[in-house]
């Protein structure tokens, strides 16, 4: 997988050995609920999970594939549909 040319797509992630991560900054705490809400309903439908740590109205997004121990397309795939939630919510 060419993960540099995956990246170009999606600025606002980058790599960290075998992760991506995005941090997201909401405008306020109940909206960065909202958002990690929304992740959840896609982490399931696609049954690929990030890891999210929430800092008040920051946060923090981690995605690989464990299960291939390594950066996958469903990374890529979930990292855009996080971007679209972000975006959605002013983040
Ligand atoms: C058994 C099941 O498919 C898994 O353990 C799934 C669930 N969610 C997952 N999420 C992520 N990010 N990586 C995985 O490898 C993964 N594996």
């Amino acid at each position: 997988m060419d993960v540099e040319s995956r990246l170009s797509d999606l600025p606002a992630w980058r790599r960290e050995g075998d992760e991506i991560r995005r941090t997201v900054d909401a405008p306020d705490f109940p909206t960065a609920i909202r958002i990690v809400d929304e992740i959840a309903v896609k982490a399931e439908e696609l049954n690929h999970h990030p890891d999210i740590d929430i800092r008040w109205r920051t946060l923090h997004l981690a995605l690989t594939t464990h299960d291939k121990g390594g950066l996958t397309d469903l990374d890529f795939t979930l990292a855009a549909l996080i971007d679209d939630i972000a975006e959605k919510h002013g983040a």
